[in-house]
């Protein structure tokens, strides 16, 4: 059970594999080894193809397992600390977690079963009837969509966050509803619910990219004097998820990533009682200043996917859960952040240990193989990279069986050449030759694609630097938001930059490789002439191998 003295508990809870998964084979990695631990079982192969199993350890404030109820896991968590918030408490409770891990389903539950909120909800009202009849609730319910605020309570209509003098954060103009029974607080959580924006994304077209914040707010006359928080976190993994997708979602991407990067810091920063807290640092963290700062309390559930499929993603979640963990305990103080980007680049936990799956079979379930052969020899395939140079200046000399050129995908030497194979040597050479042509022709179509969609998103991006230049002219302006923005455009425009000047160093390569490669062609020609006059010159050839 969670301990309600302490301000941050992390904890997790596992899903069970639903239908889908196991109609495609995926296998449960997870298990729960003790009331705070687990054990993520990671199947890999190794350089040689044989299949070991890397063992990551995690300890947290509470491990719960996929037969968990809603109802239990609220016990055990978060009724311990609901009635903090009569005592004054900011009350918070995160989900953390990739897109499907059962965020919403803990928070808002499904069908007949109850979730977080409706649980918390009963609690408030059952101790604000029996012990605290002079406070009243109000609720609010909003959303951070690509780093704006909209009303959930109000038709989505766009909310804009400003700090007073005093450096309250106030939300203008968010609806905040008084409410009288639990019946009418949920009325009011579904018709939100319903207005929350969810993206189509090629993983899951349920997913959310946004934050739900749903705040219920405890008040005497006007005062405020408690608060219980649910946010139910955009899909951890969206922050990462950029290849192929269009400005809009890369910069919502971006924004997602930033996002709980903050958060992770504003926690860190709340449980080693630091006197700066880096609220600033996103549009989330801005919103929930307030419940970072005095008597607060906080729990975070990182949602988890028991399947072998979903592993990278589980492990970042659980790294990212176990940074949050790690640092609260305090006796190592303040660690330097060697992985700025820990979210997307996680730090290899300590506790890993690794076996061969031989070893274990008669212990753990049998491993399904990763990848069939084929597919794992694509992954251990080298990329050219600059060392190709090397082969390209070899071309020449490839034909009289150069000895190393096998790093280039499409160009390999002809094997056998010389005397007594130049018919051969010839099919080879050609056939490579229509290789590379197809490999030219399709990267030629992907350049002159992507070169498009370019210019179709930097005159988004413009329009977007011409919005953020409007609006931050306006009196009052938000230059925070106007530098954060600013920052994510430039750093897209700077990927794009990149991604599109790549693809055209490969294009020019194999550019220049075909036109080497028809030189060979052509001079191996004239060796084939020779031989076609029926010139059985072994001299000749060594000449022309040389
Ligand atoms: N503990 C659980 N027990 C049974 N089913 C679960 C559990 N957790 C999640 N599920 C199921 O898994 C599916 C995905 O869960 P959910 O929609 O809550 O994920 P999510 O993390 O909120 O995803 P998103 O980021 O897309 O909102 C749902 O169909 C839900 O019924």
């Amino acid at each position: 059970m969670v301990d309600k003295e302490q301000k941050i508990q992390v904890i997790v809870r596992k899903r069970p594999l639903n239908s889908k998964e196991i109609s495609k084979g995926d296998q449960d990695i997870l298990h729960r080894t003790s009331s705070d631990t687990l054990v993520v079982r990671e199947q890999k192969l190794k350089v040689d193809l044989t299949k070991f199993i890397e063992e990551h350890h995690f300890t947290f404030d509470g491990v719960y397992n996929e037969d968990t109820t809603n109802q239990e896991l609220y016990v055990s968590a978060i009724q311990p600390i609901v009635q903090a918030s009569f005592q004054g408490a900011k009350v918070t409770c995160f989900a953390y977690g990739q897109t499907g891990s059962g965020k919403t389903f803990t928070m808002m539950g499904e069908g007949s079963i109850p979730g977080l909120y409706l649980l918390a909800s009963t609690d408030l009202f059952y101790y604000r009837d029996q012990y605290f009849r002079n406070i009243k609730f109000t609720v609010s319910f909003y959303e951070i969509y690509c780093g704006k605020l909209h009303d959930l309570l109000n038709e989505r209509n766009q909310l804009f966050a400003r700090e007073d003098a005093k450096q309250i954060v106030n939300i203008v103009g968010l609806q905040n509803k008084p409410v009288e029974t639990v019946e009418a607080l949920m009325k009011i959580i579904s018709t939100g619910m319903e207005f929350r924006t969810t993206g189509q994304t090629g993983a899951n077209d349920d997913s959310s990219r946004s934050h739900a914040i749903l705040e219920i707010n405890l008040k005497q006359g006007k005062k405020l004097v408690g608060k219980m928080s649910f946010i139910d976190l955009a899909g951890s993994e969206r922050g990462a998820d950029v290849s192929g997708a269009d400005f809009k979602t890369r910069m919502d991407g971006a924004e997602i990533n930033k996002s709980l990067l903050a958060l992770k810091e504003c926690i860190r920063a709340l449980d080693q009682e630091k006197r700066h807290t880096p609220f600033r640092g996103s549009k989330l963290t801005q919103v929930l200043k307030d419940s970072f700062l005095g008597n607060c309390r906080t729990v975070m559930i990182a949602n988890v996917s028991p399947g072998l499929l979903s592993c990278e993603h589980t492990l970042n979640t659980l790294r990212y859960a176990d940074r949050v963990k790690e640092l609260k305990k305090g006796d190592k103080g303040p660690r330097e952040d060697k992985l700025a980007n820990a979210l997307m680049l996680p730090r290899q936990n300590a506790n890993v240990v690794r076996y061969n799956v031989d070893d274990t079979e008669e212990t753990l379930p049998p491993p399904k193989p990763i990848k069939n052969e084929e597919e794992s020899s694509r992954l251990l395939f080298k990329k050219p990279n600059k060392d190709d140079n090397k082969f390209k200046s070899k071309i020449g000399s490839g034909i009289s069986g150069g000895k190393n050129t096998a790093q280039n995908p499409y160009i390999a030497p002809p094997k056998t050449v010389g005397k007594k194979a130049p018919q051969a040597n010839m099919e080879d050479l050609s056939e490579k030759h229509e290789q590379l042509i197809g490999v030219i022709l399709a990267e030629e179509e992907d350049l002159i694609n992507t070169h498009r969609k370019m210019i179709d998103e930097m005159v988004d991006m413009i329009k977007h630097q011409m919005q953020l230049l409007g609006e931050v002219d306006k009196p009052g302006s938000d230059v925070d938001n106007y530098v954060r923005e600013l920052d994510t455009v430039l750093s897209i425009k700077e990927d794009m930059i990149k991604g599109i000047r790549e693809k055209l160093r490969v294009f020019n390569d194999h550019l220049r490789q075909e036109e080497e490669l028809t030189l060979v062609f052509e001079k191996n020609k004239a060796v084939m002439d020779v031989f076609n006059l029926d010139i059985h010159d072994d001299d000749l050839l060594q000449d022309i191998d040389d």
